[in-house]
């Protein structure tokens, strides 16, 4: 379980010597197989950094990222690249499908990347259709479907290969509520089911009422962090309300 994914000292540092921000600052954490972990924070708090750090997206200033046994400060731009297509999956604000090919076509395109065989394709492609209920939509374009159906097959396409994190930058920022709150039982499906390791950026907090532990950033720092453990979800989401009114958080959205 442990020394699945750790962030040791990590620092993002922008400007330069007279003009510096520090937009992460000597931050450390693990995530455990398994989990499904909140970063919350008001805006500029340094929430994308941290996470397009661990997409090997932006490289630290200091400090290191071990993914298992793999240092990824270490690796070479070549291997980056392999890292993330074989490690990563990613899940954006805007859904970032390709509009000349179908639902279900997205899908097998992430698997065709892998350079996985035919039937295993088929397989893969069917069972993440069927979880995430997109079966009725899987011959449509994106631009056919509703937001909520084009970010499902967005995390379906991010899933297929098994990741070994599933990064998700605000992905209900651009759903109405209904649809965010589907998408939300989704990553908890996939989190029990799949057993998907997901890491997930938001300011909302109703969203982040479907993790299981919430990091809360102030000023590029780690300066609080809840457990959900076995409390509700609406439990959980006055919790971490409790949080945000004492912090003077932000908030854009109340049950
Ligand atoms: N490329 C960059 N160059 C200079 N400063 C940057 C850059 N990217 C981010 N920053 C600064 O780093 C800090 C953290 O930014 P970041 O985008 O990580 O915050 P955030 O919590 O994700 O904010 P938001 O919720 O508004 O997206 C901010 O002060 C921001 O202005």
């Amino acid at each position: 379980m442990s020394n699945y994914i750790q962030v040791c000292d990590a620092e993002k540092y922008y400007g330069n010597d007279v003009n510096v921000t520090k937009a992460v600052d000597r931050v450390s954490f693990q995530v455990n197989k398994g989990e499904f972990v909140g970063v919350m924070g008001a805006s500029g708090s340094g929430k994308t950094t941290l996470l397009n750090m661990l997409a090997t997206i932006d490289h630290v200033t200091a400090g290191h990222i071990f993914y298992e046994n793999t240092d990824i400060t270490e690796l070479s731009e070549d291997a980056l690249a392999d890292f993330r297509r074989d490690n990563l999956g990613f899940v954006f604000q805007s859904y970032n499908l390709l509009d000349t090919l179908t639902i279900e076509e997205n899908i097998i395109l992430a698997l065709t990347v892998h350079g996985s065989k035919k039937k295993e394709i088929q397989k893969k492609t069917e069972k993440m259709l069927k979880l995430l209920g997109l079966n009725e939509v899987r011959g449509q374009f994106p631009y056919q479907v509703s937001g909520g159906q084009a970010q499902r097959c967005a995390c379906a396409r991010a899933l297929v290969n098994d990741p070994k994190l599933l990064l998700a930058d605000e992905p209900t920022g651009a759903l109405d509520s209904k649809s965010a709150q589907i998408l939300l039982e989704t990553f908890t499906k996939l989190n029990d089911q799949m057993k998907a390791t997901i890491l997930m950026v938001t300011h909302d907090a109703f969203s982040a009422s479907y993790c299981t532990r919430i990091l809360f950033l102030r000023d590029g720092k780690i300066f609080h962090e809840l457990v959900r453990g076995s409390k509700s979800r609406r439990e959980f989401l006055q919790e971490i309300l409790d949080v945000l009114s004492l912090t003077g958080g932000e908030l854009d959205h109340d049950e």
